[in-house]
């Protein structure tokens, strides 16, 4: 299972809170940090795509990061999970850079994402998924990490 992102997170709180989430994560949660592109906004959206889907194996499940995606529930995220592991098949998740993801990214994604209709930035992004797949993991095993307590 692989984050690939454009930009560092740097040492900080953000990165503390990212490595707890991350450090929880079975199978591990590797990380590729992409240098972000420099050009006009369409040379930089269509050069941090290159290297988003360059950084991804052709048989590699793609989950895109983007506000104008799916905003799944967790439990409908964790089944999505369950299926994307069975599969056999590596998951990346893909998240842009200061001028978003390009178009062929989205093309490409076997599922888009999104976190809410909020635009959130980059370093908060990761963390949050990575919240998202413990999460995950938590409700397919059990784990009362999760409480499913909302009123129906
Ligand atoms: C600072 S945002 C880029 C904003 C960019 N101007 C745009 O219009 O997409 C950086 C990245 O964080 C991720 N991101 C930000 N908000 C998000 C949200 N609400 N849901 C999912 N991903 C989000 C996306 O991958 C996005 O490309």
């Amino acid at each position: 299972m692989r984050l690939v992102a454009i930009g560092r997170l740097k040492s900080g709180p953000e990165r503390d809170l990212f490595e707890r989430y991350a450090a929880r994560l079975r199978p591990a949660l590797e990380v590729t940090e992409l240098p972000p592109s420099k050009g006009s906004v369409l040379e930089q959206k269509r050069r941090d795509a290159a290297a988003l889907l360059g950084a991804c194996p052709d048989n590699a499940i793609v989950v895109a990061l983007d506000e104008g995606g799916k905003a799944l529930s967790s439990l409908k995220f964790a089944a999505m999970m369950e299926r994307w592991q069975d599969s056999g098949r590596p998951i990346h998740f893909l998240i842009g850079g200061a001028e978003g993801l390009d178009s062929s990214v989205i093309e490409r994604a076997d599922a888009v994402l999104s976190l809410g209709a909020l635009t959130w930035p980059h370093m908060l992004v990761r963390t949050m998924i990575a919240e998202q797949i413990f999460r995950a993991q938590a409700i397919n095993t059990g784990h009362p990490y999760h409480r499913d307590t909302r009123p129906d």
